[in-house]
């Protein structure tokens, strides 16, 4: 049985929409300049599709994986302005993110829409980031677990959980992104520790992610928790020395573990 020891952490950048060639370049410059080597850690950027190739290429002899921020699930055809799984994976990508709140919110995806998502993800050789969390409303009113835990079963019943050994979960509390209001320690380890608990047995291997106002001040509380395996960055992954210090503070909290 895999403990928490055994998972790798993961620290993934999402750009959102965000950069430009030239400013993409540099900050990959000063990102690779800083960069120390990590034994227990892997680290990613989502760039907005565009950007990916010129990620792929940048980072293509660096430590540093490539992700996608969304993807449509269809293979193919008449969808003017998407972008499938087959093209990301062409375009070098390993991870997409999928279920993200600004996307449920503001693209109005589903629930099954998501699993959809996921399922293609797979099918095209990407490692799902699904992204799941409560909205204030819900927390305030004691019922952030169950509006995750829909989240999740949706996803779970259209993949199965055997599915999840090949993907990651982010949590992420609407009320916490971009709003400089972060969970507290706790107040995310007792989520993660519901959301592995709806894997059984599987969810020992399963990481799970952080994603939510999270700094190179806060990254160390939060990754010491038992089941914070990494963090889903936003804002921070756009700063160089923000996005450095994370990867390492999670560096730190499982060089501890292994000791
Ligand atoms: O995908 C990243 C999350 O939405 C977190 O964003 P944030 O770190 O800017 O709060």
């Amino acid at each position: 049985m895999q403990s928490r020891g055994d998972r790798r952490k993961l620290v993934v950048g999402n750009w959102k929409m965000n950069g430009t060639r030239a400013a993409n370049d540099r900050l990959l410059q000063a990102i690779l300049s800083g960069w120390r080597p990590l034994q227990h850690v892997d680290a990613a950027i989502c760039p907005p599709f565009v950007y990916l190739p010129q990620l792929a290429e940048t980072l293509a002899s660096s430590p540093l994986i490539v992700g996608a921020q969304s993807l449509n699930p269809r293979a193919n055809g008449a969808f003017t302005g998407e972008i499938s799984g087959e093209m990301l994976s062409d375009c070098g990508c390993h991870y997409v993110i999928v279920g993200h709140n600004e996307r449920r919110r503001m693209q109005s995806e589903s629930d099954l829409y998501v699993a959809e998502q996921f399922l293609a993800a797979q099918e095209s050789g990407l490692t799902p980031i699904l992204c799941v969390g409560e909205s204030e409303q819900a927390r305030e009113a004691g019922n952030a677990l169950d509006a995750i835990g829909q989240q999740l079963r949706v996803v779970i019943e259209a993949a199965g959980l055997e599915a999840f050994s090949r993907a990651v979960v982010a949590y992420e509390p609407i009320w916490a992104v971009g709003t400089g209001k972060t969970a507290t320690p706790e107040q995310a380890q007792e989520v993660h520790t519901f959301i592995r608990g709806q894997f059984g047995a599987q969810g020992n291997g399963l990481v799970i992610l952080y994603g939510g106002s999270v700094k190179a001040d806060n990254a160390l509380s939060l990754f010491a928790e038992p089941d914070i395996d990494g963090a889903l960055l936003g804002g921070a992954s756009l700063n160089a020395e923000e996005f450095i210090a994370i990867c390492q503070s999670a560096e730190q909290v499982a060089t501890g573990m292994t000791q």
